[in-house]
């Protein structure tokens, strides 16, 4: 079943508590990074780094960015696809956020842990809105925070 976050953005009530659950999650944490994963990890991201006065590091699709990058690539359902980060976008030792709207297998969120932490970083956590009951995720340990689980299929 495809999950579909813009609903959840037409309320909103439902948006702003979505947001305020990670900000109050997140804002004691000494996180100064917020990583966005491409694209809808932009909409929670931004505004998820202003209230706990981190900077917004969006990782990006391959070529969309213009400065220099490091490239990680990832193993998707069908194919493979890659994310990419500015060079210099973060210091060695920064504490790290990342953010994306849902998680599957965990390869994209997976893919944004490894170029954080080939700059250095350490990611804290890995935060999403949904998560989907798709068994072991690839998450190697790090942390996962999940807002939603839905149950996709009920037995009586
Ligand atoms: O846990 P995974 O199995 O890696 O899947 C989760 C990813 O899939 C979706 O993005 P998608 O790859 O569809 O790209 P899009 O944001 O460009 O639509 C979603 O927004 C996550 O980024
Ligand atoms: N079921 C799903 N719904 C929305 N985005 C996805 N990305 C990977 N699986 C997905």
């Amino acid at each position: 079943m495809f999950q579909d976050i813009t609903t959840l953005l037409l309320d909103h009530k439902a948006f702003k508590d979505t947001v305020d659950i990670f900000v109050d999650r997140y804002r004691d944490m000494g996180i100064s990074v917020v990583a966005g994963i491409e694209a809808r990890g932009f909409v929670f991201g931004p505004s998820i780094a202003l209230a706990i006065g981190a900077k917004f590091v969006p990782l990006r699709k391959p070529n969309k960015l213009p400065g220099e990058v490091i490239s990680e690539a990832y193993v998707l359902e069908y194919g493979t696809d890659r994310l990419e980060m500015h060079v210099g976008a973060i210091e060695p030792g920064e504490r790290a956020l990342v953010i994306d709207d849902l998680v599957a297998t965990g390869g994209t969120l997976s893919a944004a842990v490894r170029l954080l932490e080939r700059m250095g970083a350490e990611v804290v956590e890995c935060a999403c809105v949904v998560g989907l009951p798709e068994g072991q995720r690839r998450l190697d340990g790090k942390p996962l925070y999940i807002l939603v689980e839905p149950r996709l299929s009920v037995n009586y």
